[in-house]
């Protein structure tokens, strides 16, 4: 097993020495066309892409590893090499996280020197990119639930249902909704009313697959996105949801559990989400009609396209 040996350093915002004069007029060209190019994208990784291929031109590189854990980004382009060397990068004391190379031949003094010398270079489309990535990150979230909220959804939605097209995946969707979720509010207070929300969501974003996704459509009212998942399996899965529901969320009376009307979809090839989550709300409607805290299936389409019950 080949060990990593090790090359640390800290790289923060100060002039580099240049080495001889031709070779100053080169780097000059090469730091402005990598900040070009650099400056084309605000993606985290396409940036770190982009970085490590100009890099080539300058140092032969195998792989490149860029580690932010305040962020939870962990990227590992290329392939790993025996030998690393590391940068800590910060900016007015501010952590951009550690990127690091590895090739397996070991680094020479004057390669490293290079290498910090343009290292420079990628600090502030980084930060402008680390920035932009957290206002997404943030817009996307429901500050109460901390689910992802409706512009999330309809991103994943678009995405599995393309998903599912192409590749002929079975996907469906719950809509689920709290019961009775005004009564509560009234008698209540409206903070008893949003500690429930925010048990309900806890306990369903808990209950579900990693690969599934739970957001918050709005008011006392939830959608839960079950990728590769045919019908049988969504109601099964919208039946554990109800119980866990029933069964653990703390209500502020006793003799009144909390419950939840679910409507199940299953994806039927419509064009686009609003269909669906439409066919969803259809059968959440039905189970609210029916008495409450149940599942109520949405119809499923025949080989000749025909609606089933
Ligand atoms: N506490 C709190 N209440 C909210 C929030 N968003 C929406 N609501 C309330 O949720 C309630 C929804 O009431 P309705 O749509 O009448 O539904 P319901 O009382 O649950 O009745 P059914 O759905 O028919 O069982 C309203 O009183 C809203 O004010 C929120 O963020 N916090």
């Amino acid at each position: 097993m080949p060990t990593s040996i090790g090359q640390s350093h800290k790289w923060q915002e100060r002039k580099h020495l240049q080495s001889t004069p031709g070779d100053a007029d080169q780097l000059k060209d090469f730091r402005l066309q990598v900040l070009t190019q650099l400056q084309t994208t605000l993606d985290v990784e396409q940036i770190l892409r982009i970085f490590h291929a100009e890099l080539q031109q300058l140092v032969p590189l195998a792989g490149c590893d860029y580690h932010l854990p305040g962020q939870s980004i962990s990227l590992n382009l290329g392939d790993t090499g025996r030998h690393r060397c590391s940068y800590q990068l910060s900016l007015n004391d501010e952590d951009y996280g550690e990127i690091a190379f590895t090739r397996n031949r070991r680094f020479q003094e004057r390669e490293l020197t290079l290498l910090e010398s343009v290292m420079g270079l990628l600090i502030y489309p980084l930060r402008n990119a680390l920035s932009y990535r957290r206002a997404i990150d943030t817009a996307m979230i429901d500050p109460l639930t901390g689910l992802s909220n409706r512009g999330a959804m309809a991103m994943t939605l678009n995405r599995e249902i393309d998903r599912s097209r192409r590749h002929h995946q079975d996907m469906s969707i719950l809509m689920i909704d709290i019961d009775h979720f005004k009564a509560l509010n009234d008698r209540y207070g409206h903070l008893t009313g949003d500690d429930v929300l925010r048990q309900v969501a806890r306990l369903m974003d808990g209950a579900i697959r990693g690969c599934d996704a739970c957001f918050r459509f709005g008011g006392e009212e939830f959608l839960i996105v079950l990728s590769n998942s045919n019908l049988p399996l969504a109601r099964l899965v919208a039946e554990r949801l109800r119980q866990t529901v029933y069964n653990e969320t703390r209500s502020p009376d006793p003799n009144n559990p909390i419950t939840v009307s679910i409507g199940v979809a299953h994806y039927e090839n419509e064009v686009d989400w609003p269909e669906l989550v439409n066919r969803a709300d259809q059968a959440l409607y039905e189970a609210k009609q029916a008495g409450r805290n149940r599942v109520v299936a949405s119809h499923v389409r025949s080989v000749d396209g025909e609606w089933l019950l």
